[in-house]
């Protein structure tokens, strides 16, 4: 079964429309979500989230509507959409408790391992905390609370080489014990290391929504990178 599913996903702002756009995510598979900017991956994220309304379209967790199940939808996911809404002088401990208090399926013992895995002081406040600090503690918070599928508004945008490399390492890490991660970047190294699955949206549309080799088999030429390819798309997108 599909974790989450989005089918016809319709948005027309002033100057953008989001035409269209249906995908699926599943289980322990790393979706990448490319775009240049100005594509419509935030506003298809927030749609998958119900934090922007789309004029059409139908979302799906679990099987279930997001419309009439999102409370219980949103105990099962974690995302992040780059705001990041944390009380900035709180320390990260009592963030962890209220974060706790609403989840019903929060792990202390789990809170407590990742935060040491991945070198977090819960004594810092998130003034305190650089740009790869704060995306690891979103991924300690959904984590936390069991989340089958973690949705991802660019969280490697900020971070220097390292500390990229090592969360799409913890993407993988997460993949391997069954999480859905799905996250949006416009940095097409991002889905050499670390994607099993190319969502690639151009102008509101998607272009492509399949596996990393079946996207270079269908749109490749030879001796071209995946950023190449991406690169001639968007240029042969531009002129159409
Ligand atoms: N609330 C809004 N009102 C009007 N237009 C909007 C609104 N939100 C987004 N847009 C427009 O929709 C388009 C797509 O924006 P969106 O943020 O979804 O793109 P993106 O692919 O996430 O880009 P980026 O990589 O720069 O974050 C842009 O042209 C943007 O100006």
């Amino acid at each position: 079964m599909d974790i989450a599913e989005i089918k016809n996903l319709t948005k027309e702002y002033p100057t953008f429309r989001l035409s269209d756009v249906s995908f699926a995510l599943k289980k322990g598979r790393i979706t990448g979500f490319i775009g240049r900017n100005g594509a419509g991956k935030t506003t298809t994220i927030k749609s998958m989230l119900n934090l922007v309304h789309p004029d059409t379209g139908e979302i799906r967790y679990f099987g279930m509507p997001l419309a009439g199940h999102e409370a219980e939808i949103k105990q099962r996911i974690g995302y992040s959409t780059g705001s990041v809404s944390w009380y900035p002088r709180k320390k990260l401990s009592t963030i962890a408790a209220v974060s706790k208090r609403f989840y019903l399926n929060w792990d202390d013992d789990v809170y407590q391992h990742y935060m040491k895995q991945f070198g977090l002081d819960e004594r810092k406040t998130p003034l305190e905390l650089s740009e790869g600090m704060k995306v690891k503690f979103t991924l300690v918070l959904a984590l936390s609370h069991k989340a089958e599928i973690l949705i991802l508004d660019e969280p490697t945008s900020g971070l220097d080489p390292f500390s990229r490399e090592e969360l799409l390492e913890i993407f993988t890490m997460l993949r391997d014990s069954g999480t859905a991660v799905f996250f949006s970047t416009h940095i097409v190294s991002d889905l050499e290391k670390c994607a099993d699955d190319i969502l690639y949206i151009s102008h509101g549309s998607i272009v492509a929504a399949k596996l990393k080799q079946a996207f270079r088999d269908a749109y490749s030429q030879a001796g071209e990178t995946l950023e190449d390819t991406i690169l001639r798309m968007e240029k042969g997108a531009a002129h159409a």
